[in-house]
């Protein structure tokens, strides 16, 4: 089973505009409500791709209880601590116009101390049944910086594999508990290392503890650099599409190679075909199962032998 810690989760909310103009009001043309963050995302593609999940999280208030219930309806098998502030909300603003996909994520409620030890002692009292952890989104507001750092070495206790994918001072603070894997974007990759390349990037994340790194480039694919080499794939085409949750199916795709024990770059080819039929879902946390299919075999995977990658 692959056990799924969302720390902060969030009712995910879409809306699909016509055009989006900074100033303007604007009017949804419809609007879809799902539970999300990062590592429901990942849990939802698991299920879609048939391979066990379990999500962790706290949730509280209206919209906690919409988290619940959703989660329940598409059959996602969770825990869910309680929570006594109000689980936050994440906007995504679809504009057809523009062809862009524009996001508002909320911060999300204050954690007191004890709200975070029951995640964590949730965490540990599955880790024995579970053969990779994925530690997914950012950190709420009074949960400390290493906290991931705490779960991974829960991980490594127990040998289970550990994947991280966060940003800023909770995938530095990460990092320094040696994920077997991190996931950041070109965009986390700079804002954490201070370097432009991507390739130069995840070696610095390697020096600092992260036994590989699976950094997403966008439409230009994926790259993973790990301690015997580095290696790059596209998707065989351009996909159009809600780009929301592409990383977070990455991530589901490298978990379900990852359990499995596949060498490193049957890791990145499902992770490039899990991504790509990710755009073509509708929302966050759904795939293109056909997309995925084909892509999957067509993929191909190239070692890099330069200094530095074009992105
Ligand atoms: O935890 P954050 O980094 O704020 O990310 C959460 C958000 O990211 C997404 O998972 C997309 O990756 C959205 O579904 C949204 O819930």
């Amino acid at each position: 089973m692959i056990l799924v810690v969302t720390a902060n989760p969030a009712l995910d909310v879409t809306y699909a505009v016509s055009s989006l103009t900074p100033g303007a009001v604007h009017r949804a043309a419809s609007v879809h409500r799902r539970a999300g963050g990062k590592g429901v995302n990942v849990a939802r593609v698991l299920h879609t791709l048939d391979v066990p999940a379990m999500t962790v999280a706290a949730c509280g208030g209206g919209d906690g209880a919409l988290v619940r219930a959703d989660l329940r309806t598409a059959e996602l098998p969770h825990v869910l601590c309680d929570l006594a502030g109000c689980t936050r909300r994440t906007v995504t603003m679809l504009a057809a116009a523009e062809d862009t996909v524009t996001l508002v994520n909320e911060p999300g409620p204050e954690f007191s101390p004890s709200e975070w030890r029951a995640v964590v002692a949730t965490v540990h009292g599955l880790l024995d049944h579970a053969s990779v952890l994925v530690c997914a989104g950012s950190l709420p507001p009074g949960v400390p910086s290493d906290a991931y750092a705490e779960l991974i070495g829960l991980a490594h206790r127990h040998g289970v594999t550990a994947i991280l994918d966060t940003s800023g001072a909770a995938l530095s603070a990460g990092i320094v508990a040696r994920p077997h894997l991190v996931k950041p974007n070109v965009e986390e990759l700079r804002e954490v290392t201070g370097i432009d390349d991507p390739l130069a990037g995840a070696r610095e994340l390697r020096l600092r503890g992260a036994g590989a790194v699976l950094a997403s480039l966008g439409a230009a694919g994926l790259l993973l650099v790990a301690e015997r080499g580095a290696w790059r794939a596209r998707p065989t085409h351009p996909v159009r599409g809600n780009t929301t949750g592409a990383g977070d199916a990455a991530v589901a795709g490298a978990a379900l190679e990852m359990a499995g024990g596949r060498p490193w770059p049957e890791v990145l080819r499902r992770a490039v075909a899990v991504s790509a039929s990710a755009v073509l879902g509708p929302f966050a946390g759904d795939i293109d199962l056909d997309h995925h299919r084909r892509e999957h075999s067509a993929v191909t995977v190239e070692e890099i032998h330069a200094a530095c990658v074009d992105v």
